[in-house]
């Protein structure tokens, strides 16, 4: 591979701004994509591969080149000469890269990959942790399938086409896939591509959505006809598979504390073509009050850490702090209390979170039964996600019924 000055030099400005002015990866990355209208799916895809990668090793490559943030533009090139020499690219004579130690790289490597937490590039309270949640072998074998890069997944919106159709579809604009045997709506690409670009991405044909993702819609047991609350919507992903299932029939009521990720949920919705969702922002108590009793099922994708989606979101390992832990445990105990309110007697609910760490998800499903508010439920199913296993993000999903 040879280095083109003009990507190498985008890729440092964005990590600039993402490890030292504290921006988001995956935006940085957005925004560089468009500084030159010239660029190809090779540069693109070069800037937006390089930058994960550096941002998913920062810790591993900041140690092997001996250097501390705030990264220095220097460093930052020294950053980017770890990345190439351990992937085994001939580097060019630009002054950036003058006197680079190829040797004592790949040395420090082999040395310091003998350390969890800097061969999987995590912070020492990250790891301390998971071997305390997961225990020692899992936490080894989760993290290190959490530092892979994540594979394009698309769910076939079952309004608009069926798996089978939407990989021909894509095979008609030159993008492979293949279907996934246990993930019935899902495809997954052969190789990345921006298939955001598809005509039939404009008409609804698919969302993008993990694999692992695409199990909580259907753990619901959702049928036409039905009321659903899906409390923690967010801008919509799991709504549009309920949708989906529900065939339009019934109701679906999204809920969210965020009025503008529910204006992204309309549209999206609008492009999927279902018409069976009302949007409602939670500003105050009483929009839950009045959904009391109400639902035949209820959803909440509860927010939470995160840690099991860290392989298409590398730059929460050094975003998360212990402190956010300790306050989103609060909080998705709160939600349970509250939220369960809205379901009748007899329904079913599913909490649900992209994390893998038992105290956000078994534990928080075990409190709450063990709590006045979660009299009356009980357990019915429970899935516990992990990447190692499955291939897919990290996730959890428990499913109560309520009997009293
Ligand atoms: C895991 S995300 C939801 C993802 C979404 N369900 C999807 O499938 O795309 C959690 C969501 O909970 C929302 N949230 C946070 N605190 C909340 C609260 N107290 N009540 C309702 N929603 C909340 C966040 O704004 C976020 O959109």
């Amino acid at each position: 591979m040879r280095l083109h000055r003009n990507l190498v030099f985008a890729v440092i400005d964005t990590l600039n701004n993402v490890f030292n002015e504290g921006k988001y990866a995956d935006k940085e990355i957005s925004k560089a994509l468009k500084r030159d209208k010239r660029w190809g799916s090779r540069d693109r895809s070069f800037i937006a591969e390089t930058v994960y990668d550096i941002v998913r090793w920062k810790r591993l490559y900041a140690e092997i080149a001996e250097v501390k943030e705030p990264f220095s533009r220097p460093n930052l090139f020294r950053l980017f000469a770890v990345w190439a020499t351990l992937k085994g690219i001939q580097l060019p004579d630009w002054k950036q890269l003058e006197d680079t130690p190829t040797r004592r790289i790949k040395g420090r490597f082999d040395e310091l990959s003998k350390t969890r937490k800097f061969k999987e590039s995590i912070p020492d309270w990250m790891d301390e942790l998971g071997v305390k949640e997961l225990g020692e072998q899992k936490w080894t074998r989760e993290i290190a399938a959490l530092n892979q890069m994540a594979p394009v997944v698309l769910r076939a919106n079952s309004l608009k086409a069926t798996p089978k159709k939407l990989r021909d579809s894509l095979f008609a604009e030159s993008i492979e896939a293949h279907s996934l045997k246990k993930y019935p709506s899902a495809i997954e690409l052969d190789e990345r591509a921006n298939v955001f670009s598809t005509e039939i991405f404009k008409e609804g044909f698919f969302e993008v959505q993990d694999a692992s993702s695409q199990l909580v819609a259907p753990f619901l047991q959702v049928e036409p006809g039905m009321r659903v609350v899906d409390t923690c919507a967010g801008a919509g992903g799991k709504t549009l598979h309920l949708a989906a299932i529900m065939e339009n029939k019934g109701q679906i009521i999204a809920l969210d504390i965020y009025g503008n990720k529910l204006k992204e949920l309309k549209r999206r919705a609008k492009r999927a073509g279902a018409h069976n969702i009302e949007t409602r922002e939670i500003d105050s108590t009483k929009v839950i009050k009045k959904l009391h009793n109400s639902a035949d099922r209820v959803l909440i994708d509860a927010p939470c850490s995160g840690l099991g989606v860290l392989s298409r979101n590398p730059d929460a390992k050094w975003k998360l702090q212990p402190e956010f832990l300790e306050r989103i445990r609060n909080t998705q105990q709160e939600i349970l209390s509250d939220y369960s309110k809205i379901l009748k007697k007899g329904g079913k609910i599913v909490y649900a979170t992209c994390s893998i760490l038992p105290s956000e998800n078994q534990g928080q499903v075990k409190s709450f039964l063990a709590s006045e508010e979660g009299q009356g439920f009980s357990l019915e199913d429970e899935k516990i996600v992990l990447s190692h296993e499955s291939g897919y993000d990290g996730f959890y999903m428990a499913r109560l019924i309520k009997n009293t």
